[in-house]
């Protein structure tokens, strides 16, 4: 299993290596791809798609952010074919990415609309709030970009007394899907 190293931290990270490998599984990023990640941060994702695309572009707004993800990638001899940039998004967006994630939640209506325009085969977007995971399950689904709507939490074991209790992290909506997405529907009538 391929490791993440990340010796320096960041307020909103790191996206958990559960849900990065869910991620990644829907991104499905090859050497040919160029993958745009809104919101670096700690660079975990950002470190992840490196080893597999073999071109990524990665936006922060806030800059010590930013030099976290520089730091992170640095710690994971993971720069190359990696451009960062201070950022908020849709600024700074480029115009040909194949693959994009939104780990950051602004501007992501503006966000959406530069990947409808710009024809972006896979979009996938992980919020974490209620209310903002039902507008922008709207906002992808107004612009045709919805495949997939994943809910999940995961919970990590502790050793407690002897025996294994679990503490839960919160739940993740993951908005799945890309230009000419179409939502799966099930044979009664049902989303699958
Ligand atoms: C939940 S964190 C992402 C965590 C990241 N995937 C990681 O593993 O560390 C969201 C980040 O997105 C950034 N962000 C939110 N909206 C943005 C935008 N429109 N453009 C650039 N950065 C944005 C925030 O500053 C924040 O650092």
């Amino acid at each position: 299993m391929s490791r993440v190293s990340l010796p320096h931290d960041a307020k909103a990270g790191p996206t958990k290596p559960e849900v990065r490998a869910v991620l990644l599984a829907k991104l499905d990023l090859a050497p040919s791809d160029h993958f745009v990640e809104v919101g670096s941060c700690t660079g975990a994702v950002t470190v992840e798609a490196s080893r597999r695309a073999g071109r990524v572009t990665a936006l922060e707004r806030k800059p010590e952010r930013l030099a976290t993800t520089r730091k992170n990638l640095a710690a994971n001899d993971a720069g190359d074919g990696v451009e960062l940039r201070e950022a908020d998004a849709p600024e700074g967006l480029p115009d040909d990415a194949d693959a994009l994630f939104l780990g950051g939640s602004r501007n992501y209506e503006a966000v959406l609309d530069h990947a409808a325009e710009t024809g972006v085969d896979r979009v996938v977007m992980n919020v974490s709030r209620l209310e903002v995971a039902g507008a922008a399950t709207e906002a992808f689904r107004e612009r045709n970009l919805l495949e997939d709507v994943v809910q999940f939490q995961v919970s990590r074991g502790y050793e407690l007394a002897g025996a294994t209790s679990f503490d839960s992290d919160n739940p993740v909506y993951m908005l799945v899907g890309g230009v000419d997405g179409e939502e799966e529907v099930a044979a009664d009538g049902g989303r699958r």
